[in-house]
């Protein structure tokens, strides 16, 4: 579903990203872990189109190149770390904004377009929040109604950046399954960041470590999650717990 090839990101005088190389099959969940700072959110800038790179990235066989960005739209749905809001925006024309590539141009939203729109808002418990200003919302309640406009708009390859990172245990466990369930449903590819890393390696199939815009590692969980790439790549003490569902990380007091 995605093919990311010796990718490199200038931004400002400074490269970002130093030759990235990242596959995600389709119906695949690839989150990318790594310190601030080592360039996960411009890495899934660069897939989502936000950033221009050098080398390659093929989305569904073709290069981003020789995408419409039309057909971008319809093939790539992004949740960023703080998506742009126009003020005064409700939330059911918010999320109604997911349908834009499929609306015609100066046309208007279809039927089917509102069903599906709704059905994204039953499934996160946003029914009762349509009417508001998105400002009034807590920040959870916002980021659920930024994953909403992802989900409206219906594309495979979803790139979420940091989708949980202001909610509470129970909610991010609710986006998390959420996820899961409609990626076995619908064959979603996933492409997300995460900092929780034992949450990261619950979900996802393979972890990709960035470290100073460069894969570090790149793997299966229990093979990304060690003490000892973890203590190199985030100068981090932790102990590893097998668990479950994928290795548990507890950091530990140094002294
Ligand atoms: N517009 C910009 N101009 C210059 N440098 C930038 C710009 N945007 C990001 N950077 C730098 O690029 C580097 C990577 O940033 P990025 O947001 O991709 O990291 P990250 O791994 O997602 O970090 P975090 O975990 O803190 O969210 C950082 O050093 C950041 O300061």
């Amino acid at each position: 579903m995605l093919a990311v090839e010796d990718v490199r990101v200038t931004l400002g005088d400074a490269e970002i990203l130093h030759g990235v190389d990242l596959t995600v099959a389709s119906g695949e969940w690839v989150t990318v872990i790594g310190p601030n700072g080592a360039g996960k959110s411009t890495l899934l800038r660069a897939v989502g189109g936000a950033v221009p790179f050098h080398g390659k990235i093929i989305i569904d066989g073709t290069p981003t190149s020789a995408l419409p960005r039309r057909r971008r739209a319809q093939l790539v749905a992004t949740v960023a770390q703080q998506p742009v809001v126009p003020p005064g925006m409700r939330v059911l024309d918010y999320v109604l904004l997911g349908r834009t590539p499929y609306i015609a141009p100066l046309g208007r939203e279809s039927a089917q377009d509102l069903s599906i729109v709704e059905q994204v808002l039953d499934s996160l418990e946003l029914r009762r929040f349509t009417g508001r200003e998105l400002e009034t919302l807590s920040g959870g309640e916002r980021q659920r109604v930024f994953l909403a406009r992802a989900l409206a708009q219906g594309a495979p390859l979803l790139l979420l950046d940091e989708p949980t990172s202001a909610l509470d245990i129970g909610h991010q466990q609710e986006v998390l399954e959420l996820v899961d369930r409609l990626r076995r449903e619908r064959s979603l590819t996933v492409l997300a960041t995460m900092h929780d890393l034992s949450i990261a390696g619950e979900y996802a199939d393979r972890l990709v470590l960035l470290a100073d815009g460069r894969v570090a590692a790149d793997g299966p969980p229990a093979q990304v999650l060690t003490e000892e790439l973890l203590a190199l790549h985030y100068r981090a003490r932790v102990r590893v717990i097998a668990g479950e569902f994928g290795p548990i990380v507890v950091p530990v007091r140094v002294s």
